[in-house]
């Protein structure tokens, strides 16, 4: 039997890698990997269990042992910690920045390797983040490296965030968004880069779906080739 395809989907924050990936798993009816949701649920269990984040042996087995369920419902995608309902939670700035404290300490990067792989399931995967083509999924069919502008990422994740209610300002999530860059370009394991042969996309004054359109031809093109 065939195995999974896998597309990956990389980039820094707000470049619109959550917004491709959804519409292409869409397309292609495959499964969604949100890494990111991952290292979000894993700063907000540290978070309930008082664990500090520079706690490496407190962290490391809630890494291991998170219980954690990703489901697809009428009201989106929903994540499930520990029994509880944290889809919303998950998606504010300061989880956002514990995330990415998180995610620079080598051990939970690997501790969390086998649970994300495991979402290579048939017929295909789309796997959203910033190591999917690089370190967790290096044989994938078609990577694609999603960049814009910082200006840009923080006009989008303001209107983003402001629509879900929150109370946000440009200017700090524009500060934030230059700390994840540089949290994630030079951390020693597994830092923001393109992966080799990845197709890629600078989406600053490009739409969403001139984007999708773009990411479409190329996979559908990766998947030809490989069918053939
Ligand atoms: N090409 C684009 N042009 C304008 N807005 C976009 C584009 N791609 C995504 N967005 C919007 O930017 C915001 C952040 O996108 P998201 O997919 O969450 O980014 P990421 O997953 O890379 O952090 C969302 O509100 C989304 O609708
Ligand atoms: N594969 C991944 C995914 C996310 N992350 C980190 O986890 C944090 C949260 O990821 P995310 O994609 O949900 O968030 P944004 O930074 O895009 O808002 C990011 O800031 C990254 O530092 C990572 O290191 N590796």
């Amino acid at each position: 039997m065939r195995k999974a395809y896998v597309v990956t989907v990389d980039g820094p924050s707000g470049a619109g890698k959550g917004t491709l990936s959804n519409m292409l798993a869409d397309a292609y009816k495959w499964h969604f990997l949100d890494s990111g949701a991952i290292y979000r649920v894993l700063a907000i269990a540290a978070i309930h269990h008082k664990i500090a984040l520079d706690d490496i042996h407190g962290l490391q087995p809630l890494a291991n042992g998170l219980d954690v369920t990703f489901s697809v419902t009428d009201k989106g995608n929903r994540v499930i910690l520990e029994g509880e309902d944290v889809s919303d939670d998950i998606r504010s700035e300061e989880v956002g920045s514990t995330a990415s404290q998180i995610a620079s300490i080598p051990m939970i990067r690997e501790a969390l390797l086998k649970r994300q792989r495991a979402f290579a399931q048939l017929p295909g995967l789309v796997a959203d983040g910033r190591d999917m083509g690089t370190v967790v999924f290096p044989e994938a069919v078609a990577k694609i490296f999603l960049t814009a502008s910082a200006q840009s990422r923080a006009q989008r994740r303001y209107e983003q965030l402001k629509a879900m209610g929150q109370d946000v300002k440009i200017a700090c999530l524009l500060m934030d968004i230059q700390a994840r860059d540089e949290r994630d370009l030079n951390r020693a394991t597994a830092p923001l880069v393109a992966a080799k042969y990845a197709l890629e996309i600078d989406s600053t004054a490009l739409g969403i779906a001139q984007v999708f359109e773009i990411a479409k031809a190329f996979i559908d093109s990766k998947i030809f080739s490989e069918s053939e």
